[in-house]
């Protein structure tokens, strides 16, 4: 968030350096920071995990995930040689404490090799019920107190519901500064969610118009086309409103919805992005069926390819009532936003792989135009598209050629196309941490604010089985549910043309 420099000498452990994460993101993400010269000139990162690899087997397993995964396919091979010398692996149990001596004993040769006391860093990439305890047994190590620069990366989930939430913060609280601690949501890292701060805050342009006044409602659909991918154990305990809602997309609508901020200070970010969550209005236990929709995904087909139902994933209970699909109707009670609805939806295996956010504007007060000169006033519109392309469209109408007075709308579109070049979400948070810089993560009472929204829907839909699951087709734009959700108020769902 700040203009980044060289960060100061670093050592990261990753716990779960033998895992998926760390394989598909985390790794690539290290590795382009290096190719463009972000790294410290001094670093080392260790992967941790109980599989037995030595330095020379984990490197090769590294260059594999980043040949499949990282942004850059070609020139990668390159600098590889250079990077993996700092690469090595600490094979041992994070559940036994007598094993956590070989961390302090790494630490220990490392400041000797480096000649001065780096940052050291703890990314916890492991499954959730593993962080308190590695947490705790860190805290023992006494690493840490040296606040400034040793720092703990927590990977979401955080928390399975408010409760586990708080008592994680209190565990982490207990041991760590806040400063310390770096709770991840990747969407914060994205390139195209940080641009939504310059498009508001940079311009004047769209301030006076950005409110209640001028807004009707705004719209964010985060759709994946891909199932659960293997993590069939982890969502089960998730469901789509836990893994999508409760944090990535209740960050966008804070960044839609937040005041100015009078500096790029973490906090002062941080403090306008939890006013907005406070502000957002509850909902009872006896309105969630009106505002909420949830939906779970059956068998069928994908672009040409015969796909399984939810229930018959790997690790899947075949009875599973959990929810690949929600879709929330939002209110938010403030002078800014008060009555303008924000529906937001989210699943698997839906028609599009798309994210983006719709402010639709009001209707002209009057118009002179005859009323055949145009089949729609819902032109005005300003559509922020996240995902697959960092896109800023606004629609307008226009006159078309001719000698009548018809009416068309057109796009104006702002379009990088900077593929290649663009800095993925953990690239950014990464050296954020090496930074020191954690505007992009979510602070204790941002997550337990969060948590505290989602808990009626969560609790009235675990108290009340669903009907008729599976209740959409892979494919599709998910449940006949979430359309009449949003019909009721005389709107529709809006859906981004793929990208060719
Ligand atoms: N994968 C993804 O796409 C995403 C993952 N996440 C989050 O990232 C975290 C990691 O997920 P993911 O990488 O998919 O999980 P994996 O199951 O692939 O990896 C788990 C890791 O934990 C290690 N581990 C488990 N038990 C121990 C132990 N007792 N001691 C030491 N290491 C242990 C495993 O190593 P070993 O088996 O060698 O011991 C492995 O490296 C989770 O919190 C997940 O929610 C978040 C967003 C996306
Ligand atoms: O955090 C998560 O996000 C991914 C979607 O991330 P994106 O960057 O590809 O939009 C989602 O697939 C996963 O279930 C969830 O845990």
């Amino acid at each position: 968030m700040q203009n980044h420099k060289i960060p100061p000498a670093s050592l990261i452990f990753i716990f779960g350096g033998s895992g998926d994460l760390n394989y598909r993101k985390l790794s690539p993400a290290l590795y382009n920071l290096f190719i463009d010269e972000w790294m410290p000139e001094k670093f080392g990162i260790v992967g941790i995990g109980r599989s037995p690899y030595n330095d020379e087997d984990y490197r090769q397993r590294l260059l594999n995930g980043i040949r499949q995964f990282s942004r850059r396919k070609e020139d990668s091979y390159g600098h590889w040689d250079e990077f993996s010398k700092h690469v090595t692996y600490l094979q041992m149990d994070a559940e036994k404490e007598g094993d956590y001596q070989k961390i302090a004993e790494v630490v220990k040769a490392k400041e000797a090799e480096m000649g001065e006391h780096p940052n050291v860093i703890f990314y916890l990439s492991v499954a959730p019920q593993l962080m308190p305890d590695i947490a705790k047994k860190l805290g023992a190590l006494q690493l840490c107190s040296e606040t400034s620069t040793t720092r703990i990366v927590i990977e979401k989930p955080f928390g399975h519901d408010l409760k586990s939430a708080h008592e994680l913060n209190q565990l982490l609280m207990g041991m760590f500064k806040e400063e310390q601690i770096y709770r991840i949501d990747h969407y914060l890292g994205k390139e195209s969610v940080q641009n939504i701060l310059s498009l508001r805050f940079a311009n004047a342009l769209f301030e006076p118009i950005w409110n209640r006044h001028y807004i009707d409602y705004v719209q964010i659909t985060a759709s994946e086309t891909v199932g659960v991918e293997g993590r069939g154990g982890y969502y089960e305990q998730s469901g789509a409103l836990r893994d999508m809602v409760q944090n990535h997309i209740l960050q966008l609508m804070c960044m839609i919805a937040m005041e100015a901020p009078v500096s790029f200070d973490a906090n002062e970010i941080r403090n306008k992005k939890v006013d907005v969550l406070k502000a957002i209005r509850k909902i009872s236990k006896e309105e969630v069926n009106q505002v909420a929709v949830r939906g779970q995904y059956g068998e069928g087909w994908m672009k040409g390819e015969k796909v399984p139902g939810y229930k018959q994933e790997k690790s899947v209970n075949p009875n599973s009532a959990v929810e690949t699909f929600a879709a929330v109707k939002f209110y938010i009670d403030n002078w800014r936003w008060q009555d303008v609805p924000f529906y937001v939806r989210t699943g698997k295996r839906m028609n599009q792989k798309s994210t983006s956010i719709t402010i639709q504007f009001k209707t002209a007060p009057s118009y002179a135009f005859p009323p055949e000169a145009a089949e729609t006033w819902r032109a005005n519109r300003l559509t922020i598209s996240i995902q697959p392309e960092m896109e800023v469209k606004l629609r307008f109408q226009s006159k078309r050629a001719g000698q009548s007075m018809t009416l068309s709308p057109v796009d104006m579109i702002f379009n990088p196309k900077d593929g290649e070049n663009e800095p993925e979400a953990y690239e950014t948070l990464l050296l954020d941490v090496m930074e020191g810089n954690a505007t992009l993560f979510m602070r204790a009472d941002q997550v337990e604010a969060a948590w505290k929204i989602v808990m009626p829907i969560l609790e009235t839909w675990e108290s009340r089985p669903p009907a008729g699951f599976p209740n959409y087709t892979p494919d599709s734009w998910g449940p006949e549910d979430a359309e009449a959700l949003i019909a009721r108020d005389g709107h529709n769902w809006i859906t981004m043309p793929p990208v060719k």
